[in-house]
């Protein structure tokens, strides 16, 4: 009899979607048509915008729209992945930096799953593994422990300069061989030899593999994870053959100079390098039975994070200073003309004479500013719903911030396609009270470790090249020295492809001081 007092299994079902709709539903649906969806082109049937995002020069692209729509943050959706892009500091510093807590996951790269990396920081989802990669690379970088690379830095800045006055033609060589140079030490211990170094083939192999693959997490794998089980073949599935085809570079750096620090630690050879201190820690662990939370693949990964991460970056910042310095002669001579007059013309400059050359500084802010190398960040995910300026952010959104858009932005920037470095001095001093660009090396917890490595490294050799080198136009076959632009790639990082500059010394004293240069600095690893 009890069993008749239920109701029939249709009213039941009733009944229970009638809960779940008071209970849980209509509170969150209605909860959040409290707010808006970020404005933004509309999508298309089942595809969303998927095809509307174009593989080169996004951001380009995003900052019209941004423009279009009135509005710093746009929305997008594509087979349910939602992706929001920031076009202005303000919104980046009030959710990357203050709202920080929840904005510090990272999407899933599948893209970069495909090619194989070993877990690096900079992938890392939020999380134990992720935490436990930042604390132990992070101090490792500070401002005050990066002082012990400054020898070296200044070593191969040195050496940088004098393998251009032997060979002025393959200049772009030797300044990838300095960025090599230093973050290898730093990693592996390894010393780079020279500019045919395998460890500088080996770096440039994998800088193409990741420069060209797009924005990150932005290909269709990136949007729609199922579809890395496609056969490669299929005709839409270019990016999962891409992937693939530039596996072995990713394995490349990833495992061969780890492998040979292991190998080095089992022949108990040690040198002061990440690698070696973290396979020393793990072996001691080993031996006396206790468990590592840092396993091999993580030492693999980070020590790797150093190499790459901390390459290409330098070696384009450095490239970039050329071009601008190349064409923008008035600009070289006030930063030469600074230099002379703090260090003189009868000796090399030195770490001492860095924080009297506030026009370089200025140089190299403006270089960052005129093109960041990624233009629309390494991509931070939402741990949880948000809500900014009415607008509803929901868990799970990737969020892109449009660096190269904040930096060219005419409200903050006049004339933001000129290099310009006075922009940033007071109105006082000649200027135009400019802001310093920011975000360039990120935003909130996921900024980029390596800054202050890198700004010294970038000094180290900025101020060497403008004491000792005038750089030109080459010289064309009529003997005249003819401007021009170089081309760009904006297929995921965006960098100029390589262009010919013309290198001389400065002065016969110039060029006695480099040749003759000693350096009291050896390698972090001797
Ligand atoms: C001019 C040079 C450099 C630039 C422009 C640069 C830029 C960036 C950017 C934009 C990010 C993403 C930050 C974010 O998600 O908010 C990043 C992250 C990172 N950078 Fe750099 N970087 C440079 C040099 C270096 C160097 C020398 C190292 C070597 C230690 C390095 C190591 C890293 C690592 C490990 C991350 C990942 C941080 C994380 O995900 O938590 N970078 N960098």
């Amino acid at each position: 009899m009890a069993i008749l007092a239920f109701p029939p299994p249709t009213v039941l079902t009733l009944l229970v979607a009638v809960a779940f709709l008071v209970v849980y539903a209509v509170p969150r649906v209605f909860g959040k048509r409290k707010y808006r969806q970020p404005p933004g082109p509309p999508g298309e049937f089942l595809l969303g915008h998927y095809r509307k995002i174009p593989f080169v020069a996004a951001f380009k692209q995003y900052a019209k729209w941004a423009k279009e729509y009135n509005s710093d943050v746009l929305y997008f959706e594509t087979f349910g992945t939602k992706w929001i892009v920031l076009d202005s500091l303000k919104a980046s510093v009030e959710l990357l930096d203050k709202r920080g807590a929840n904005y510090s996951d990272r999407p899933n790269f599948v893209l970069f799953e495909e090619m194989g990396w070993a877990p690096t920081l900079t992938w890392l989802r939020w999380g134990p593994q992720m935490h436990r990669h930042r604390k132990i690379l992070q101090p490792a970088f500070s401002k005050a422990q990066v002082r012990q690379y400054q020898d070296n830095q200044q070593k191969q800045a040195l050496l940088c300069l004098r393998s251009i006055l032997d060979d002025p033609g393959n200049w772009n060589l030797a300044v990838r061989r300095f960025a090599v140079a230093i973050v290898l030490n730093i990693a592996f211990g390894v010393d780079v030899d020279g500019p045919n170094s395998p460890w500088i083939k080996i770096a440039d192999d994998a800088a193409e593999a990741i420069s060209n693959s797009g924005a990150p997490a932005s290909s269709i794998l990136d949007r729609f994870p199922a579809t890395r089980y496609l056969p490669a073949w299929l005709p839409f599935m270019e990016r999962l053959r891409y992937a693939r085809k530039w596996r072995w570079a990713i394995k490349a750096i990833t495992d061969l100079p780890f492998n040979q620090a292991r190998q080095e630690i089992d022949e108990k050879i040690v040198r002061k390098c990440f690698a070696h201190d973290r396979l020393t820690i793990y072996n001691a662990n080993a031996e006396k039975g206790v468990a590592n939370d840092f396993t091999m693949d993580d030492i693999r990964g980070a020590s790797a994070a150093i190499y790459i991460a901390g390459n290409d970056t330098t070696a384009t910042t450095v490239i970039l200073f050329v071009l601008y310095l190349m064409q923008n002669p008035h600009v070289q001579a006030k930063a030469q003309a600074e230099v002379d007059r703090v260090v003189g013309t009868d000796r090399l400059p030195t770490w001492d004479d860095i924080p009297n050359l506030p026009y370089l500084n200025l140089v190299l802010q403006e270089t960052y500013r005129m093109n960041p190398l990624s233009p629309l960040g390494i991509p931070h995910a939402a741990l949880h719903d948000d809500v900014y300026n009415g607008m509803f952010i929901p868990k799970g959104t990737i969020v892109y911030q449009n660096v190269w858009s904040m930096h060219h932005n005419v409200a903050v920037y006049a004339d933001p396609a000129t290099f310009y470095p006075e922009r940033y001095l007071s109105k006082n001093e000649g200027g135009r009270g400019e802001p310093l660009p920011v975000g360039n090396f990120g935003f909130g917890r996921r900024v980029c470790i390596g800054r202050s490595l890198a700004e010294n490294s970038l000094m180290a050799i900025l101020v060497n090249i403008v004491a000792t080198m005038q750089i030109e136009y080459p010289l064309d076959k009529d003997g005249k020295r003819t401007p021009f632009e170089p081309e760009w790639s904006f297929r995921g990082q965006s960098h100029p492809l390589p262009f010919p500059a013309s290198f001389s010394p400065r002065s016969a004293k110039a060029e006695e001081l480099l040749r003759n240069a000693s350096f009291t600095g050896s390698s972090h690893s001797k």
